[in-house]
């Protein structure tokens, strides 16, 4: 195991919570949720101008939250790539924020059932040459680090030159000054950035193997139990395809979350 997980491992056996019945979710304060998220990936999660968290993860998270007898839910913003470890030793008691459900993530932490599913997109400027993927070699193309969006383009995207970003406004700020010629994130969010700064989108990468979860740390199967049932039951009951449609109006809805009968 890489240094990495080594320290992951230890620093999770000092601090798993463990569950008892007034703690039966194994949560650092009993009856009160602490979530890392991001503060910029609108509209899935982002803090509005009064600074509060919201969007569709977060609110579809708090409504999960509130099915499994919690209403004290607290966000914090994180670089991405500083979630999945803090969630795995012990620091937050969750993830949320379009977290896709990888093998390679599942290494590090545990996932809920998947609760979105969607599209990688190439977001650029009109002006950039950046067309489609083929046109993407030779130029300059921001990621956000420890995000699917890096990996695909590590493995796809070959004569492209990386640049890496702790966040989404840093990379958009880089693309709208001309640093860079275009930026690999989430459809939705693109779709919204390329509103606000006039910027198009050149190419949509689905991402359905990758559902987003709720990321937990390991060994917390009551905890995972009961997430799963709470977000299946939101999806029955049609909780989740209202909130979609609030926050992804006229995006297709992946059947699998909608109602069954
Ligand atoms: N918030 C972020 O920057 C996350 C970026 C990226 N999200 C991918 C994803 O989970 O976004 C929501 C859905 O479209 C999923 O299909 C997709 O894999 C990731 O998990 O790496």
């Amino acid at each position: 195991a890489s240094l990495f997980g080594i320290a992951v491992m230890l620093s999770a056996s000092f601090i798993a919570r463990a569950t008892s019945d007034n703690n039966p979710y194994g949560l650092i304060d009993p009856g009160h949720l602490r979530v890392a998220s991001l503060g910029d990936a609108k509209p899935y999660t982002f803090t509005d101008k009064s600074g509060n968290f919201t969007g569709f993860d977060v609110e579809f998270f708090k409504n999960v939250a509130h099915r499994i007898g919690i209403d004290k839910v607290d966000f914090v913003g994180q670089d991405f790539s500083a979630i999945l470890p803090a969630v795995a030793n012990g620091q937050y008691d969750a993830g949320v924020a379009a977290i896709g459900i990888t093998p390679a993530r599942e290494r590090t932490v545990d996932f809920s059932t998947g609760y979105l599913a969607g599209y990688l997109t190439v977001l650029t400027r009109s002006d950039s040459g950046v067309k489609n993927v083929e046109t993407l070699a030779h130029k300059r193309l921001g990621v956000i680090q420890g995000t699917l969006q890096e990996s695909y383009a590590l493995q796809h995207f070959k004569q492209t030159d990386l640049v890496r970003f702790p966040d989404n406004n840093a990379a958009v700020s880089a693309l709208n000054n001309g640093t860079l010629d275009a930026m690999f994130l989430d459809y939705e969010a693109a779709k919204d950035y390329a509103a606000r700064f006039k910027l198009v989108m050149a190419a949509n990468i689905p991402s359905f193997d990758a559902p987003a979860g709720v990321a937990i740390a390991k060994n917390k199967p009551a905890f995972k139990a009961a997430l799963d049932k709470a977000i299946k039951d939101a999806m029955q009951d049609g909780t989740w395809k209202k909130l979609y449609e609030k926050w992804f109006p006229g995006s297709p809805m992946p059947e699998q979350y909608l109602p069954h009968h």
